[in-house]
């Protein structure tokens, strides 16, 4: 399928790969550099064409390269401009190495700038080699900078922000602006980096991008490029059966209304038919509030045993203030027996905080047919060991979870990402933080299950559900809730 440059990601190490491509076919490495470090002068002079002095801090790799090509470009604009290394730039090799012999600005030691009014700090210490957490000399100068409030405009990545899992190793700038080369990287999405870039501009350095689609990590920005094919289309012969049958579990009596909201998400993400299955003791809360919905009382396994002798009842949605328990456990293992597909959440996820095998090996034969969505607190129910591995990033994370759970693993969050079994991963950029309120994660395990219903596999189903959510979102405005929310979830076609 095509992708948009837009939505490409590389880690650092295969960015330096392709780097390395380019090289082999013949492309001048200077060349690209000197792309680079014009590239971020031109962003400067256009984000601050008013700046009395241009700081330009120089590390001691090509970053650091990049930072001399941009301090010479910004002399010659006829700007003032400052340059202040990390070490011994006599030390600096190759590329880095010309760069530096070609800018007119010889520069002083890095401990000795002091932050002036009317400073504009170009960021070209650490790029895509940040190998460890910054030394204290730049620390201290992320520190001064910050006192100083002073705009930064970063290179390639903030220094200190981790390229491939958005940590914070150590200290790192709080960019303006980051320019960076032919790709982002995850760490430009992923938190906390993402929080540090302030905008990314992607800018073409000439590399082709044959060399880039060749070190394809099947890593992308979640759009619909990713699932567009797999959507449901529109079909004027449609009937409500053929569009697919949605289950929503609901809790006991004071524990209804996640699940309603569940249910009028999935209808409008274009489930054909949606049923809240409700123990009889909540079958009056939830009566009194279902309309287009409907409902059943199932209170036991046998009852549920019955329930899914109609096999168009696919689909299901558990876990929405569900309650923690043995039930809980049942009901899924009655669901997996029964080979229906699974949108598990919440307290249906925390559920089997004590024997995760017992999900994952319900699960584990055939194509995925269950997603599972947790938050942080939820992921380390489930996966303990892979949320206290620090070497891990986000991304690492959700594929390996994936990966054990034959299911797509929507990681929720700011930076949700949503992985499948077989290795592919998408970041998501499109939800704003008002998404940060009660019952949205209940919105999105219903917007899932609505494209499950209508025959989206799992991890199309999970990556258009949590785009689709984002979106919601930013129709609904500043002051969404969840109720609100759902009036702005839009069927695919
Ligand atoms: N296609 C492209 O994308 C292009 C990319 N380009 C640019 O190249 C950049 C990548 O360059 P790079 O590989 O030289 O890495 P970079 O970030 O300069 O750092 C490496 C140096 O820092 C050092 N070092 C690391 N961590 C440290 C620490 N904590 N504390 C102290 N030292 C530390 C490390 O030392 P070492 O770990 O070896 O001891 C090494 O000396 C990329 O971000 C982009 O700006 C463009 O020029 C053109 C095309
Ligand atoms: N700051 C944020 N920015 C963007 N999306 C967010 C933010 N905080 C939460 N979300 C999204 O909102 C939803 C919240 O789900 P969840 O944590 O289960 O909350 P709840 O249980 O209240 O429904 C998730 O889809 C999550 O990705
Ligand atoms: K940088």
């Amino acid at each position: 399928m095509a992708k948009g440059r837009d939505n490409w990601l590389l880690t650092p190490s295969a960015m330096g790969e392709v780097d390395a491509a380019a090289a082999a076919s013949g492309i001048d490495s200077f060349g690209l550099m000197e792309k680079a470090g014009q590239a971020v002068a031109a962003a400067v002079l256009r984000l601050f064409p008013g700046g009395e002095r241009f700081v330009v801090l120089c590390g001691p790799g090509n970053n650091g390269g990049d930072g001399y090509v941009a301090a010479r470009a910004l002399r010659a604009a006829g700007a003032a401009v400052a340059v202040f290394h990390l070490g011994d730039p006599a030390k600096l090799k190759g590329d880095a190495a010309t760069a530096r012999s070609h800018c007119p600005i010889p520069g002083e030691p890095l401990e000795t700038w002091r932050p002036a009014e009317g400073d504009v700090i170009v960021d070209a210490i650490f790029g895509a080699g940040l190998a460890r957490a910054v030394p204290p000399v730049v620390a201290d100068v992320v520190r001064r900078v910050d006192e100083a409030g002073l705009p930064v405009v970063a290179v390639d990545l903030p220094s200190g922000i981790d390229g491939r899992t958005g940590a914070v190793m150590g200290a790192a700038f709080r960019a303006h602006h980051t320019v960076t080369f032919m790709t982002r990287k995850p760490g430009h999405l992923l938190l906390p980096g993402r929080l540090y870039c302030g905008t990314v501009e992607t800018f073409d350095i000439g590399i082709p991008f044959r060399l880039v689609e060749a070190k394809d990590e099947r890593l992308f920005v979640n759009g619909p490029q990713e699932w567009r094919t797999s959507m449901p289309t529109a079909d004027a012969a449609a009937h409500k059966f053929r569009r697919g049958h949605l289950t929503v579990f609901s809790g006991p009596a004071t524990a209804t209304g996640a699940a309603r909201l569940a249910a009028a998400a999935g209808l409008r993400a274009g489930a054909g038919l949606v049923t809240v299955v409700s123990p009889t003791e909540a079958a009056a809360a939830n009566a009194a509030h279902l309309t287009a919905v409907m409902l059943k009382a199932v209170d036991t396994e046998s009852d549920l045993a019955d329930y899914l002798r109609d096999e168009r009842r696919a689909t299901f949605v558990l876990g929405p203030g569900f309650g923690v328990g043995p039930k809980a456990r049942a009901f899924v293992a009655a669901l997996a027996a029964a080979c229906r597909h699974l949108v598990l959440d919440a307290d249906g996820i925390s559920a089997f905080a004590e024997d995760p095998k017992a999900l994952f090996s319900a699960f584990a034969d055939g194509a995925p047919r269950l997603v599972l969505t947790p938050h942080e607190g939820e992921f380390a129910r489930l996966f303990p060991d892979l949320a206290a591995d620090p070497a891990l990033s986000k991304v690492d994370r959700a594929r390996q979870a994936a990966a054990r759970a034959n299911a797509a693993v929507v990681y929720k969050g700011a930076d949700s990402v949503i992985a499948a079994a077989d290795g592919r991963a998408v970041i998501n950029e499109n939800a704003p933080a008002s998404l940060a309120t009660a019952g949205s994660g209940d919105v999105l395990a219903g917007i899932i299950g609505g494209l499950l219903a209508q025959g989206v596999p799992a991890f199309e189903a999970a990556a258009a559900g949590v785009w689709l959510h984002g979106e919601a979102a930013c129709r609904a405005g500043a002051s969404l809730t969840a109720e609100t929310l759902i009036n702005h979830i839009d069927r695919w076609h």
